[in-house]
């Protein structure tokens, strides 16, 4: 076994564990309620990021292992494939349900990405850096930049995922579009936040968290179950919650309401709650806790 994969395979899981954990989340399944989900619920989630973590070690490990010379769209096709059978361990693990689609191929790439960083740069993990997330976000972007081709020839295609029919009806490019254009909402939001604010608690600091990426994140999640109109609408909400301070100013009650809310609409922002993952993930290697 490679120690370094081991490691980074560790903080993955971790991380989705953290972000399941985090409570009140609107619309999301934490410990207190499942919010607008009613075939999960925690323990789904711990299952499921456990399961995971063996295609986190296969992800880092083929990033960490992958020729300095070749293109970097060959390591993209590499890790799809892992992604494709830890798909099918997250439903055998969940019994059928998917509870981190969105995630595995994030974190394919992140995993992957970090690797490949970490041997190009001749560096090991203690010494992790801002600047090299920055690299693992550029050789993200190059891993992804024929993602575009997943757009093509969808209007002959006979079962369309909801990203694709979002991307039909709306020309809206989701996770793939931040995937391609190296996870702006990571770079320029999530990071920088986690960066800033590591004197806070860490509840009011990831809940605060959620509110800024929901902000700034096109969350198809609630797009596909409501539409566009709501997703702006609760964009506004979150952005007068962080405009009043928070959950650091304002406690957990806020976010129940919100919940009850986000309930009653049977939204979720899925998306929204990766990002979550994300942050806490390149936060562990850049020892933001
Ligand atoms: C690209 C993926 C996510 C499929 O997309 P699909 O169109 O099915 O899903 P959709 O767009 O609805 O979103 C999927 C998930 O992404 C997350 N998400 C949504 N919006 C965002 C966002 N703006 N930013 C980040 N994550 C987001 C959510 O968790 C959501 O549930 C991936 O599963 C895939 O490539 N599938 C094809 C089979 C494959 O190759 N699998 C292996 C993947 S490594
Ligand atoms: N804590 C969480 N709670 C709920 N969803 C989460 C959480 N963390 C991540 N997610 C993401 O949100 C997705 C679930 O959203 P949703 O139920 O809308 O998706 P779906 O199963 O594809 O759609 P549907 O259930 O409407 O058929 C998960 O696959 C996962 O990617």
């Amino acid at each position: 076994m490679n120690k370094t994969a081991e490691q980074v395979a560790q903080m993955a899981t971790n991380a989705l564990l953290y972000e399941v954990n985090l409570y009140p989340k609107p619309g999301l399944v934490d410990p207190i309620d499942n919010g607008a989900h009613h075939d999960m619920d925690v323990n789904t989630f711990i299952r499921s990021a456990t399961a995971l973590t063996p295609s986190f070690y296969q992800f880092t490990l083929s990033g960490l292992t992958f020729s300095k010379t070749a293109p970097l769209t060959e390591l993209f096709e590499t890790v799809r494939r892992i992604g494709q059978q830890a798909e099918k361990d997250m439903f055998a693990a969940t019994l059928g349900i998917n509870t981190h689609k969105g995630a595995i191929f994030s974190f394919a790439l992140f995993c992957a990405g970090i690797g490949y960083t970490l041997n190009t740069e001749k560096t090991i993990l203690p010494q992790w850096t801002e600047q090299l997330t920055t690299k693992t976000f550029q050789t993200i972007q190059a891993m992804t930049i024929h993602l575009d081709q997943d757009f093509q020839n969808l209007d002959t295609k006979p079962n369309l995922t909801y990203g694709e029919k979002l991307y039909l009806d709306y020309g809206i490019k989701g996770i793939r579009g931040e995937a391609a254009s190296g996870y702006p909402a990571l770079q320029t939001v999530g990071l920088p936040f986690m960066r800033q604010t590591q004197e806070v608690a860490l509840q009011q600091r990831l809940l605060d968290l959620f509110l800024t990426l929901l902000v700034n994140t096109t969350d198809s999640n609630i797009i596909h179950r409501s539409n566009l109109a709501t997703l702006t609408a609760v964009q506004k909400d979150a952005a007068a919650l962080i405009a009043k301070g928070g959950a650091q100013k304002l406690g957990r009650q806020p976010f129940d309401a919100m919940n009850q809310a986000f309930v009653k609409l049977n939204i979720s922002p899925g998306g929204t709650a990766d990002l979550i993952a994300a942050s806490v993930f390149f936060g562990f290697l850049e020892q933001l806790f």
